[in-house]
Order: C-alpha cells, then sequence, then structure tokens
C-alpha cells in the first residue's frame, strides 16, 4: 500500500523520515492514516523489512507533491506579472493619483517608456512588488513536509532570478516583464533592485523558511513595508524627513505600521498551521521593535549606495534574529 502522503504539519503525529533515508534527524509531519497504516503492522522485523520501501514510497509520493507545488508558484509569478502589465495596458490601474508629468501613453505601440515618470507607472511597479514576495510566503505550505521541500520552493526565486539576468542583459528582452517591473523602462534595471528582491527571497527560503519567524519578517518588511511607503510617500509625502528630504514621514510611518501588521499576520498564519510556536505575550513588542529598525534603515538617505532591496532585509534579518533567536 503506498504510504499516505506526509501532509504538514495538521496532522498530529511526528515521525522521523527524510527522503534520503528513514533514519532523519529531523522530524516530519505525517499525515495520522501514515501511523496506522497496514505496512505499519507488524513484528519489529517485519517493520524493518518494509520500512525502505515505505520510505522510498513517501520519497516518491512527496517529489511529486513538490514538484507540484513548483510548477503552480512559478505559474503564479509568472501570471502576476503578465496580469499588472495587462492591467496597466487598460488602464485599469486606477490613474486617480497625481502623476509627476501628465502624459498619454499608448503602450500597445510600444511607447518609449523613457518619458514616463510619475505616480501611474510606479503604482503599478510597487504592487508587483508588494504582491510577489508576500504571495511566495503564504504559497509556502503547499509545499510538503520534507525537509527538502524548501529547495522546490527555493526553484521559483532562482528561476526568476535568471529571468531577470537574461531580460537585464538584452540576451532575450521580454517587454512585459520590463515594463512591468523598472520604473523607466531600461532593461539593466532590472539587474538592480529587482534581482536584489528576488535573492532576498532566496535567502528567507534556504537560510529561515517556515520554521523561523526571520525570514518571513523580512519579507513583511521589505515586501510589504517598502512598498507600502513608496505609495504612501508619493501620495502624501509633502513632509520630509530632515534628515534625508528624499523621503517622508507619511512614507516611513506607513511602512512602520503595515509593515508590522503584515508581519503579524504572517506569524499568526504560520503559528495556526502549526509551523511556529510564537509566544504572543512577547512576539507583538519584538516586531514592533524589529519593524522601527527596518523602517529607519530604509530612511536613511543611503539609497544611492545600497538599495533598500538589500538594506532593508538585512537590518530585518539581523533585529529579528537578535528578537526571537531562532
Ligand atoms: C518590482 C519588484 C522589485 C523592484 O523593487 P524596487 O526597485 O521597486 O524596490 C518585484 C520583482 C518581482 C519579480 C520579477 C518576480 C518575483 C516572483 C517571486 C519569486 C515568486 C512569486 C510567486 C507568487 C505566487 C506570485
Ligand atoms: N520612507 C519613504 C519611502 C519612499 N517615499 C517615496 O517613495 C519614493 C520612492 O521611494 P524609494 O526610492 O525608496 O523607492 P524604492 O527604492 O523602494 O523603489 C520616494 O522618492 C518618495 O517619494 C517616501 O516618501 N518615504
Amino acid at each position: 500500500m503506498a504510504a499516505t502522503l506526509p501532509i504538514s504539519p495538521i496532522s498530529h503525529k511526528l515521525c522521523r523520515s527524510s527522503r534520503f533515508g528513514h533514519n532523519a534527524s529531523t522530524p516530519r509531519f505525517c499525515s495520522p492514516i501514515f501511523s496506522i497504516s497496514p505496512c505499519l503492522i507488524g513484528t519489529a522485523s517485519e517493520l524493518r523489512a518494509r520500512l525502505p520501501l515505505v520510505s522510498s514510497a513517501v520519497t516518491t509520493n512527496s517529489i511529486l507533491h513538490d514538484v507540484g507545488a513548483t510548477v503552480a508558484v512559478l505559474g503564479g509569478a509568472y501570471a502576476l506579472v503578465l496580469s499588472f502589465d495587462s492591467l496597466t495596458k487598460r488602464n485599469v490601474i486606477p490613474q486617480d493619483f497625481k502623476t509627476e508629468t501628465e502624459i498619454i501613453i499608448n503602450r500597445n505601440n510600444n511607447t518609449s517608456l523613457s518619458h514616463l515618470s510619475g505616480f501611474y507607472l510606479s503604482l503599478s511597479r510597487k504592487l508587483v512588488h508588494i504582491l510577489s514576495g508576500l504571495l511566495f510566503v503564504l504559497s509556502w505550505p503547499i509545499f510538503s513536509g520534507s525537509s527538502e521541500a524548501r529547495y522546490f520552493a527555493a526553484f521559483v526565486p532562482l528561476v526568476n532570478g535568471l529571468r531577470l539576468v537574461i531580460n537585464g542583459l538584452s540576451i532575450s528582452p521580454n517587454s512585459t516583464l520590463i515594463k512591468s517591473v523598472t520604473r523607466e523602462g531600461r532593461p539593466e534595471e532590472l539587474l538592480k533592485g529587482p534581482l536584489f528582491y528576488v535573492i532576498a527571497l532566496l535567502v528567507s527560503v534556504l537560510f529561515f523558511w517556515r520554521k523561523s519567524p526571520v525570514g518571513m519578517i523580512s519579507l513583511a518588511m521589505m515586501c510589504g513595508g517598502d512598498g507600502i511607503a513608496d505609495i504612501m510617500g508619493r501620495k502624501f509625502g509633502s513632509a520630509k524627513l530632515p534628515y534625508n528630504p528624499r523621503k517622508s514621514w507619511a512614507g516611513s510611518i506607513s511602512m512602520f505600521i503595515f509593515g508590522f501588521f503584515i508581519s503579524i499576520g504572517l506569524l499568526y498564519y504560520y503559528s495556526s498551521l502549526g509551523y511556529l510556536h510564537i509566544n504572543w505575550d512577547t512576539t507583538f513588542g519584538k516586531v514592533a521593535i524589529v519593524s522601527m529598525v527596518a523602517t529607519v534603515v530604509e530612511s536613511l538617505p543611503i539609497t544611492d549606495q545600497l538599495d533598500d532591496n538589500v538594506s532593508v532585509p538585512l537590518a530585518t534579518i539581523l533585529a529579528a534574529y537578535l528578537s526571537f533567536g531562532y
């Protein structure tokens, strides 16, 4: 009987197995059915004889599970960028925000985007900035409970990073990606903010994944907080920061508030699924401190030397690791 696929972590049993051997040090979640499956009934020697067969069945099942999840999330990433390009082409994205320059753009004939400026274009890019990373973090539970699942998840930012490099070097430029993700429509822009952004996603998956609050908080601040800061700052940011005239109180306060609540939301999501055990008595304070650190770092006049998509996740990871310890 094929072993039941390990589902994580709704079930309550821990069993020690991994795709490449059944004496894994990493516990994995298995479905309750797995623990009473007929193939596990018998004497100890019979069980030992059957275990390699069960283990290989579980291995095959979880590989297929993770391949399916990877394809689904890759498709989601591609669809997100495509849909925002379509929304801006059809002027569905609200244009009730002032642009720095009023220009009628006929995007279908690939009017040069270098004339584009202002809020209109940046709103689309910022929504991609906010949604890509947050939807990616929310997608992690669809991967299997095996200890190798994170490497399948990491394949998604890896492929997108390669896509950004190929387009950024104009090896085979994709106008949809360039329009949706760059400020001024120049392919080389993809090699800066967007590439750093995708690398931050890769680091969060590989080093923190579902088992630590650090990675998800860093993405909450980089994707949600920094993204909202741009939108709110451009719209309401008349009162500039005394130490950085390019940033505003409205942008920074928005980053702190939205980054804090998105972080709490992600921690609640992962704790309710059983991946994290959160002590809520102390967590709110810790997240507030981490959000403040990230907001202050983002507000500093260092963007020309260090992209926000590097400084914000790095500062958040450091602050969160010192606060949570794992
Ligand atoms: C616009 C982006 C970054 C620019 O940042 P900034 O310069 O404005 O500070 C985001 C680039 C997104 C990238 C092209 C696609 C990333 C997809 C992600 C790895 C997976 C998303 C999956 C999900 C299910 C949609
Ligand atoms: N704390 C902040 C962040 C951004 N902003 C506004 O958003 C614009 C873009 O911010 P940014 O240079 O950090 O953009 P990204 O590097 O995040 O794409 C700034 O020029 C400001 O108008 C703000 O007012 N306050």
